[in-house]
């Protein structure tokens, strides 16, 4: 069974039909690509995905378990966490509490406990704080816990978007241009990263992105959107050689 299905899936804004009937796959394990020239229906589809908009019809199954219609915070529980296109930090807060607050999700006291400052709530605590700094140290932003998030230069602010949203134990990551903003260097690391964390953790991801050299480096299989179409599946190299792909972004580049 695939680990993500989303079938026939289709949103309307009044007149404007952003996403028509969409089918996507992704097996455990799946390093896909989502991509499409601008306004092709890319973030529509995570926010779909996210439980942010609610589909005006079709299926998003996650292992066979339809996620249509669950809450923002019920389809992460399900084990779906996603990072945004502009970055959405607590900026005011240090980068190990923006970890802790994504533990927080998934804490094992209740607010009882807390209140009350039960053994449990330390324990629990402990094991958040130790359990980020592990996650940070993945994310080489260990030496940097202590510090606001804001002040982090944006390279750093994007992994620890990332790092967040693995905080919360996801079986699917869905990142919406993980790139933005990067430079080659820093694109080349986040490529390493993507790959290493999708070993490591058993993942299975989804990325949006504009920056080729990543996506075409990175995704096994990937999935091209043009105004709110599935136009072609594929490998890189098929992908690369795909002619309705290449008119697509043509007709982008003319425009
Ligand atoms: N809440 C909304 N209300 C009305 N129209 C919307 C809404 N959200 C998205 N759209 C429209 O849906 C279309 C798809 O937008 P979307 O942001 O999903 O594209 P995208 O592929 O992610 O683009 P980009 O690569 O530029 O981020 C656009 O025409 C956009 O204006």
């Amino acid at each position: 069974m695939a680990l993500l299905s989303v079938n026939n899936l289709s949103i309307s804004f009044g007149g404007l039909k952003a996403v028509s009937d969409m089918n996507l796959e992704l097996n455990k394990n799946d390093l896909g690509g989502l991509i499409g020239p601008n306004g092709a229906g890319k973030t529509t589809a995570f926010n779909m995905l996210t439980g942010v908009y609610l589909p005006t019809s079709g299926d998003i199954t996650l292992e066979g378990k339809s996620l249509v219609g669950l809450k923002p915070y019920q389809i992460n529980h399900q084990g779906v966490a996603r990072t945004f296109q502009n970055i959405r930090l607590f900026g005011d807060l240090t980068v190990i509490d923006n970890l802790k607050i994504a533990y927080h999700s998934h804490a094992k006291y209740g607010l009882l406990s807390a209140i009350c400052r039960l053994p449990v709530f330390f324990a629990g605590e402990r094991e958040m704080y130790e359990k980020s700094m592990d996650l940070l140290k993945i994310f080489n932003l260990d030496s940097k816990h202590d510090e606001l998030a804001k002040n982090l230069p944006y390279g750093e602010q994007r992994r620890l978007e990332i790092a967040r949203a693995m905080a919360t134990q996801p079986r699917l990551l869905l990142l919406d241009e993980p790139a933005a903003g990067m430079n080659p260097q820093e694109t080349h690391e986040l490529m390493e990263l993507i790959r290493w964390i999708r070993n490591e953790f058993d993942l299975t991801i989804l990325l949006i992105e504009h920056d080729m050299s990543l996506v075409m480096g990175v995704c096994e299989k990937i999935h091209v959107l043009d105004y709110g179409q599935i136009i072609a599946v594929g490998t890189p190299d098929e992908i690369k050689n795909n002619r309705r792909v290449i008119e697509a972004y043509l007709g982008e580049e003319a425009s």
